[in-house]
């Protein structure tokens, strides 16, 4: 077999681009496959499409369903300002799509005429067989890498983008190996991606940085070069750090577990600031300000939720504890422990203050979605929050502006332990007022602007719950609301609370209203 893959992964230096040695040009590239077109896959690729206009982007997946609606108008997913890239207006026409960018089903011909791979497929928590509920599953990275090895007749430069184990590419080197055909080279690199959901399109347009990580060999160094030439058409060359291949790989999980870590530790201290008095928004403004802290990813909430934090830190952990590194895997799942903890917390919450009951009352819970300026539901901590409450006997109504029905319901009965409760009990509605008519309790699980009685400033004060668009209205949401809590509070049940799992509504006009305000890490005799 002479597919020559090279695994000298020795320390090597960290550089931005800049410093590189090397004289001569990179390797330009003109043809990008993006193999998944998700969440990652869609997003990065358009950007990166509309940035370069030399370059034929295309993105290939099996789900032609997907795909076709990435053709279409209707984008299988919702994220601001994604329809710009991949439709951008150019020459006077709007919304033609971006020339040189591609969505197809043809996975074989793409691969085979791309010089440059992105692998953007899922890698979930394993469901099946040894590492079951923790390792990654690699599965579907492995059987788009065995794709490339079987297809491929020129060769390739092949980018992780997924986030992978860490040494995953001696893995996808072993299948290459086996599968490529003689003469055939393949150089793996590592190019975590870290953008966030609902603030995708700007965190692509303006990252903190680019991670590349190579092989320490002249032909990695160079495979390296050509994908940051790629970024540098928008990414300034300080931001693209080259790196090690796999201390890139483990970087991704790092930087996923620190943030994540941030919030488990700000949801543990609501816990004592509910108990002492405290305010947990204050506590966080006042640590933020400590540079050496910083303000961000310090919002205190129902619970993180979403696809990766938990499957990232699940990853991380199995792979200290496959080390014998038990107390580092014990450290990285007590992040994930307290999680739980609050989205627990936070139901016992609501049944204490509706006086130890939930049969008969009925609960308007706004927002499904893991975090607002997403239709993403994975993870989202209201499925455990909805089952929670559904198995005390609550009436459960659901609004989500862009969660439809179906996925809701979908996730509500894969996990719940009576999934006839969801059937009899629970009803999904096209408007906040729909909702909360008649309810006992509003109980609000995603920050989406609508839900908040905050000014815009007040709102974009806090992390997350600054948007792409700073905090500044569409015409569509200024023409249809924020919401009328006073409209609200006329077609609740009284007496009427409010759960506020993502402290986004200021309690005192509320409570102005006749509302009783609970919010996470606040407790109402303290305030
Ligand atoms: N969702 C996010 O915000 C972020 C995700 N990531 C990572 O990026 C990776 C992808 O995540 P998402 O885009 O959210 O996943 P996704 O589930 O939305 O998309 C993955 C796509 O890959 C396709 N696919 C799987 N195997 C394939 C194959 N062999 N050939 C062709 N297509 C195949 C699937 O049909 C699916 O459409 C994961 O490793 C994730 O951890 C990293 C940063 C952010
Ligand atoms: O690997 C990934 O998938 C991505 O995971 C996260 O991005 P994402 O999950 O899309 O969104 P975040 O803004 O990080 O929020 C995650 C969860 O934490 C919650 N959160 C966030 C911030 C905060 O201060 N408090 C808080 O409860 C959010 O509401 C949400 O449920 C990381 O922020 C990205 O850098 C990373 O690329």
């Amino acid at each position: 077999m002479s597919t020559s893959l090279r695994q000298d992964a020795g320390p090597m230096p960290v550089t931005p681009l800049r410093a590189s040695n090397d004289t001569k040009p990179p390797k330009r590239i003109t043809k990008v496959c993006c193999v998944g077109a998700g969440y990652v896959g869609g997003p990065t690729s358009a950007v990166m499409a509309i940035k370069n206009p030399q370059i034929q982007v295309t993105v290939v997946d099996y789900d032609a369903k997907r795909i076709a609606a990435w053709q279409s108008d209707n984008l299988p997913i919702f994220e601001p300002g994604l329809l710009g890239v991949v439709k951008p207006a150019r020459d006077g026409i709007p919304n033609n799509r971006a020339p040189n960018l591609f969505f197809s089903t043809d996975v074989d011909r793409c691969i085979a005429e791309a010089e440059l791979i992105l692998l953007s497929v899922n890698t979930p928590t394993k469901m099946l067989g040894q590492g079951a509920g923790h390792a990654s599953e690699l599965c579907y990275l492995e059987s788009a890498v065995r794709k490339i090895g079987e297809v491929a007749e020129s060769s390739k430069i092949i980018v992780e983008k997924s986030t992978v184990p860490c040494r995953a590419a001696e893995t996808l080197r072993d299948v290459l190996r086996a599968t490529g055909k003689p003469g055939v080279d393949f150089e793996i690199l590592s190019n975590p991606e870290f953008l966030a959901e609902g603030t995708a399109i700007q965190n692509l347009l303006e990252p903190d940085r680019v991670l590349i990580g190579s092989l320490n060999t002249p032909q990695g160094l160079e495979a390296a070069r050509a994908l940051a030439a790629i970024y540098t058409s928008w990414v300034d060359a300080e931001r693209i750090i080259t790196i090690n291949l796999y201390s890139s790989e483990l970087a991704k999980l790092a930087a996923n577990a620190l943030l994540a870590q941030r919030i488990s530790s700000i949801n543990a201290l609501s816990a004592m600031c509910e108990a002492v008095g405290a305010d947990i928004d204050e506590v966080s403004f006042a640590v933020g300000l400590d540079k050496r802290i910083g303000s961000r990813m310090l919002k205190a909430s129902v619970g993180f939720g979403g696809s990766c934090f938990r499957k990232d830190i699940l990853s991380l952990a199995y792979i200290a504890e496959s080390l014998h590194l038990f107390e580092v895997a014990e450290y990285w799942r007590s992040v994930i422990n307290i999680n739980e903890y609050q989205k627990d917390r936070f139901t016992r919450r609501i049944v204490r203050c509706l006086f130890n009951s939930l049969s008969n009352k009925s609960l308007a819970i706004l927002g499904f979605a893991y975090k607002k300026n997403t239709g993403d539901t994975r993870e989202t901590a209201a499925i455990t929050v909805i089952n929670n409450l559904l198995a005390e006997g609550a009436n459960v109504r659901v609004y989500d502006p862009q969660v439809k029905e179906s996925q809701i319901r979908r996730d509500l009965e894969g996990s719940s332990a009576s999934p006839h409760l969801v059937r009899d009990k629970l009803t999904v509605w096209s408007s906040t007022y729909e909702a909360c008519a008649g309810a006992d309790a509003v109980v609000i699980l995603t920050e989406w602007d609508e839900f908040s009685n905050k000014s815009a400033a007040a709102a974009a004060a806090g992390d997350h719950v600054q948007d792409a668009r700073n905090g500044a209205r569409t015409e569509e949401e200024a023409a249809n609301g924020p919401m009328s809590w006073k409209r609200v509070s006329q077609i609740m049940r009284k007496p009427m609370y409010v759960f506020d799992g993502r402290n986004v509504v200021d309690p005192a006009p509320l409570e102005a209203l006749g509302f009783r305000v609970e919010s996470v890490g606040k407790s109402r005799s303290g305030s």
